[in-house]
């Protein structure tokens, strides 16, 4: 089986910046095809990462490879890349037509292309963004989310090998983030393209990607799909910044089993990852049921409930055990909603996540 080329690829790659080292050592493959998010923290570093991919930083060690070729000390309009930006960047003086037609008419001699072709192209990635009939106005006569279509249409229209997104939609409002965001994900599957998303937002990063690189401090703390991420984070660090998640210092003691204060947990064969010693589970609210007594197959463990909150789909509880250590239990259970008194909660032995660190 021959391997595909990288998308993207990132080896080895440092950034510096008033001596602080912004990006340390990055390591990256980013399949052809592939929806990739760069997640994390605000300052970890997922701009100044697009912006080596982009060319707009040089980075001080290491390489960057777009499918295959070495781009690391190109100029940005070398490399065909094409990148959006969160606050549009329109030319408030060109009709939208001329918004996206620019790019190919800068470079229409190298992409040996006329008149009748520059028109054929812009008018394909207006449609494609729903925009056509918007071609004669100017970007202040639209509103916020089709100033940024219009800038996904210009990004398109160049055909590039990685379409950048830095933060596209933390301009709009929520539900047209939603409607967007959906759009984005369909027209990146239609044209097969590889875009590189980055954003601070998990919920996006969950709906959106095939694989979420999640970066804290300027190293890739964990690279995987988003399933991976959330069910199997590799560090306190991941499974406290997606979602939610009750995180519990135990004792792996062997034969599948770990040990929190005096309570056994019974964990699914292999979870332990065939080692011993102090980690710490994680385990998804979800992933626990209230029950009317301890189970003795599961980890079970007694506590008081704190404050109880009616979501609609879900009632989620804020308990207390007896070390008094803090749980969040959600319940899709459409009976009453419980709020107070002392209930059983087990948790299944293929539901806790082992993190040894
Ligand atoms: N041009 C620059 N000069 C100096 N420091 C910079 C520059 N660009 C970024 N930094 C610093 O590098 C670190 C990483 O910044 P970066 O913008 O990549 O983070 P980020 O993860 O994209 O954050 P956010 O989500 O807030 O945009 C931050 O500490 C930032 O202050």
């Amino acid at each position: 089986m021959t391997e595909e080329i990288a998308a993207v690829e990132l080896k080895n790659v440092s950034k510096v910046f008033g001596g602080n080292k912004v990006i340390n050592d990055v390591n990256l493959v980013i399949p052809p095809r592939s929806f990739v998010t760069f997640l994390g923290p605000s300052g970890c570093g997922k701009t100044t990462l697009l912006r080596m991919i982009s060319g707009f930083y040089e980075p001080d060690a290491g390489e960057v490879y777009i499918k295959g070729k070495r781009v690391d000390k190109l100029a940005p309009y070398a490399r065909n890349t094409a990148m959006v930006f969160q606050e549009y960047a329109l030319f408030p003086h060109l009709s939208v037509f001329e918004n996206v037609a620019y790019g190919l008419r800068i470079q229409a001699k190298d992409r040996k292309l006329n008149e009748a072709q520059i028109n054929e192209k812009v008018i394909e990635a207006l449609s494609l963004m729903q925009l056509a009939h918007l071609k004669d106005r100017y970007p202040h006569q639209m509103s916020g989310g089709q100033q940024q279509r219009v800038a996904v249409a210009r990004a398109l229209v160049m055909n590039p090998d990685a379409l950048l997104l830095d933060e596209p939609l933390s301009n709009l409002d929520a539900k047209l983030r939603e409607i967007v965001r959906v759009e984005l994900r369909q027209i990146q599957q239609q044209l097969q393209l590889t875009a590189i998303y980055v954003t601070h937002d998990q919920q996006e990063a969950l709906a959106m990607s095939d694989y979420i690189v999640l970066m804290n401090k300027g190293i890739v703390q964990q690279a995987g799909s988003a399933q991976d991420i959330y069910y199997r984070p590799n560090s306190r660090f991941v499974a406290d910044f997606i979602g939610t998640t009750n995180l519990i210092d135990v004792d792996i003691e062997g034969n599948d089993k770990a040990r929190y204060h005096d309570v056994v947990i019974p964990l699914e064969s292999g979870k332990d990852q065939g080692r011993k010693g102090k980690a710490a589970i994680s385990i998804r609210p979800e992933s626990i049921r209230i029950a009317k007594a301890a189970d003795k197959n599961a980890f079970s463990l007694e506590v008081t409930i704190k404050q109880s909150i009616f979501l609609g789909e879900k009632t989620r509880y804020v308990a207390e055990d007896a070390f008094k250590k803090e749980w969040i239990i959600d319940s899709f259970d459409p009976g009453p909603v419980l709020q107070s008194g002392t209930i059983w909660i087990t948790v299944e032995p293929s539901k806790p996540h082992v993190i040894f660190e």
